[in-house]
């Protein structure tokens, strides 16, 4: 049985007090979450210590959403995963589709992320996702798989199986485009077959893919049926605690 996972990624929104208000706001309703989802909250760097104070001893989880890719030195502007887990975060995301554009994060830079948060004890949630001219060409799987051998295909089996997933196409990113939930297990059934050639059935049925693409309360339930989809990051809909938690509500 593998986890369930509601990740809320807040990406540059909020300011340290909203972020605050927010989180307490979830932290009222998360009793109505029935099951063992997990929670996992990624505010910006600069509510983390707040946010993480605010939800000691609750089910909630703070991931940030990046981290350097070096393990200190100068790097001015860049937050060490020495510092993310000093201060109790325990999840990363990596490799946004975000990051990958606005910021040219090289598939080198990703490794080296994904290898520190292991290293560290955190768990990197790894993003993969094709374009939208990518996929009118029908070259998404190979893009994909592309993605994964770059990065988490370099990783041992043991590394691989702590790794969390998320599929997000980039055309299904804040625009409202929701990936169809035919076409999201078509790509996490894809992924985790592809996982199991590289590895084993045994490891691809161990870890978490996530889907993530315009999430809402509204869509949740039929895209989490989906048998290879293991739960969301959710962008916008985790600013809103209403929709945050009907996604959670959703498995
Ligand atoms: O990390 C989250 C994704 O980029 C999805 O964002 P969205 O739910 O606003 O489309």
């Amino acid at each position: 049985m593998r986890k369930k996972i509601a990740a809320g990624n807040w990406k540059m929104n909020t300011t340290p007090a909203e972020g605050v208000k927010l989180v307490s706001e979830i932290l009222g309703k998360v009793s109505e979450v029935e099951g063992d989802v997990e929670l996992i909250v990624c505010p910006p760097y600069t509510h983390l210590a707040t946010i993480l104070d605010k939800v000691k001893g609750s089910r909630i989880m703070v991931g940030a959403q990046n981290c350097a890719w070096e393990l200190s030195g100068a790097f001015t502007g860049e937050i060490s995963i020495t510092t993310l887990k000093e201060m109790g975060v325990t999840h990363v995301i990596i490799g946004h589709s975000e990051r990958r554009e606005f910021f040219h994060e090289s598939d080198e830079m990703m490794l080296k992320k994904v290898r520190l948060t292991l290293s560290h004890g955190l768990i990197p949630i790894f993003c993969i996702g094709e374009k939208l001219a990518e996929r009118e060409k029908g070259i998404q799987f190979e893009v994909v798989v592309k993605q994964m051998e770059k990065v988490v295909y370099q990783l041992s089996e043991d590394d691989l199986k702590k790794v969390i997933i998320a599929y997000e196409p980039v055309w299904a990113i804040g625009t409202g485009k929701t990936a169809t939930p035919e076409q999201a297990q078509d790509m996490h059934g894809f992924i985790r077959n592809s996982i199991s050639k590289q590895y084993s059935s045994a490891v691809a049925n161990t870890i978490p893919i996530l889907y993530g693409g315009s999430v809402k309360g509204a869509n949740a339930k039929e895209i989490f049926s989906m048998p290879d989809v293991d739960g969301g990051l959710i962008g916008g809909a985790s600013l809103s605690v209403s929709e945050y938690i009907e996604i959670a509500k959703s498995f």
